[in-house]
């Protein structure tokens, strides 16, 4: 099992002067998986620049490796694939080991799965707690067998690929890029149409870069905010060139960190602003923060800007559940944010934050807790009261549950609070966000691990 690092490694943050510069922060995930997985599926060579090397992508890299793909590092950021092809992939030796990550997992039981061979999938004691029914059930209905699997469907699991798989139609029972992606990325191993329906549309960068490669996608719309994906199955993929726009997942603790330390003034640089991706800071936006965006351009195909990001008075807002597929992994620090905020944040609709990297409902609460925040969980709603500026932080070290984005989120609420903050681990920073810690401190953040 990955991940069983040994003694847990506790960072503190405080406050101190007010965060200036320019930064850019990595590669987005979803996309360096995804380059990863597509890359193993073209014929010919891939050259991916801006790949970020966080844990997550790297063990997607080795399970793209032990299905038969030749891949190189040639540089910081710069990844060769050689692919084995739609159809080419080959037995892996051993377990695929995921670690911490919900992505490369799931998308690629979508890719062995609808292969005729035999892989096992397992990760850390995170990955092993989160539901993966979502995505054996599209499978198993395109032929797939689960010939083993830990209680509940979860990893480790193994299975066993159709001599041919069969094309779907399926909708899908969550908002999740990740079952959408798992069924299309399966679907392209099999004769047909394969169509996903997603009620709510979710994060686009699979259907975008199977165009990319050269593969036949059909989007039209399905209700007032879903959409009907088709993809032709058994495309000939060609390796081709990626370039990574960066995460605006992970700009996000950057930029929530500047809007609440007095006297901040930050620009982060080339910001991917997908709109299914940017329901953070249309939030931040309508809580009164100022967010320029400027040098709007292209790059990879997706929508870069540069945000300049200056301290705000925040003002509490509510945020719809419709909008919660373009901000899914933003609100551990949609919720900081929200305790600086004059008045309540009320959050709508967060079910699905129960099966991420922890259940960040629980885990947000707690750590708002620790630092001495009014909030209440309603159902699946979060409502947090908002201090119009002081919070005092302090409490006991918040519990990550080793889950990255709660470790981040917490470490910047420290860098406002009146006393510092600690997260009991840092450790899972490196699954997203390696350069964290270092790029925070280029800011003038006091952050100790
Ligand atoms: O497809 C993807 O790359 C992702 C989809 C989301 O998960 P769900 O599909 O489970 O919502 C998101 O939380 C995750 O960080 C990345
Ligand atoms: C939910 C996340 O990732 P994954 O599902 O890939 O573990 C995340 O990065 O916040």
């Amino acid at each position: 099992m990955s991940h069983a690092h040994g003694s847990p490694s506790p960072v503190a943050s405080r406050s101190g002067t007010p965060l200036k510069g320019r930064i850019r922060v990595p590669g987005d995930k979803s996309i360096s998986h995804r380059s990863m997985i597509f890359g193993l599926l073209s014929i010919g060579e891939t050259r991916v620049e801006g790949l970020l090397e966080g844990d997550d992508v790297l063990r997607t890299a080795e399970a793209c490796r032990a299905l038969g793909a030749t891949i190189t590092r040639e540089a910081p950021g710069r990844w060769r694939i050689v692919g084995a092809g739609i159809g080419g992939l080959t037995d892996p030796k051993d377990v695929l080991d995921f670690g911490n990550a919900g992505t490369g997992s799931r998308l690629m039981m979508g890719v062995a799965g609808s292969h005729p061979i035999t892989s096992t999938f397992d990760g850390d004691a995170s990955l092993r707690k989160r539901p993966m029914r979502r995505i054996l059930d599209p499978l198993t209905k395109m032929g797939v067998t689960v010939v083993s699997e830990a209680e509940g469907g979860r990893v480790p699991l193994t299975l066993r690929g159709p001599k041919e798989t069969l094309p779907i139609t399926y909708e899908t029972p969550a908002a999740s890029a990740q079952i959408k992606s798992a069924i299309l990325l399966a679907g392209l191993n099999s004769p047909g149409k394969t169509t996903v329906i997603e009620r709510e549309a979710t994060r686009d960068h699979t259907e975008r870069m199977l165009r990319h490669f050269g593969a036949s996608v059909e989007v039209v719309p399905h209700g007032a905010d879903g959409r009907a994906i088709t993809l032709q199955g058994q495309p000939e993929l060609r390796g081709t060139d990626i370039v990574v726009p960066t995460d605006p997942s992970s700009a996000a603790f950057p930029l929530v960190a500047a809007l609440i330390t007095p006297g901040s003034d930050v620009v982060i640089e080339g910001v991917m602003m997908n709109p299914l991706r940017t329901g953070l800071i249309t939030t931040l936006i309508e809580m009164g923060a100022s967010i320029e965006r400027l040098n709007e351009r292209d790059e990879g195909g997706e929508t870069v800007a540069d945000l300049r990001v200056r301290h705000s008075r925040l003002t509490g807002v509510t945020v719809p559940h419709a909008r919660a597929p373009s901000m899914i992994d933003e609100y551990p620090i949609l919720a900081v944010a929200a305790s600086f905020a004059e008045g309540t944040t009320r959050m709508q609709g967060l079910h699905e934050l129960r099966v991420k990297e922890s259940d960040r409902l629980a885990a947000v609460a707690a750590g708002l807790a620790e630092a001495g925040v009014e909030h209440e969980i309603h159902g699946d709603d979060l409502l947090v009261h908002g201090s119009g500026g002081k919070v005092r932080g302090g409490g006991n070290p918040v519990a990550t549950h080793l889950d990255h984005r709660i470790a981040m989120a917490f470490l910047v609420m420290g860098l406002a609070t009146d006393q510092p903050m600690t997260v009991d681990d840092g450790a899972m920073i490196a699954t997203s966000f390696p350069s964290f810690i270092p790029l925070m401190r280029e800011l003038g953040a006091t952050i100790q691990d």
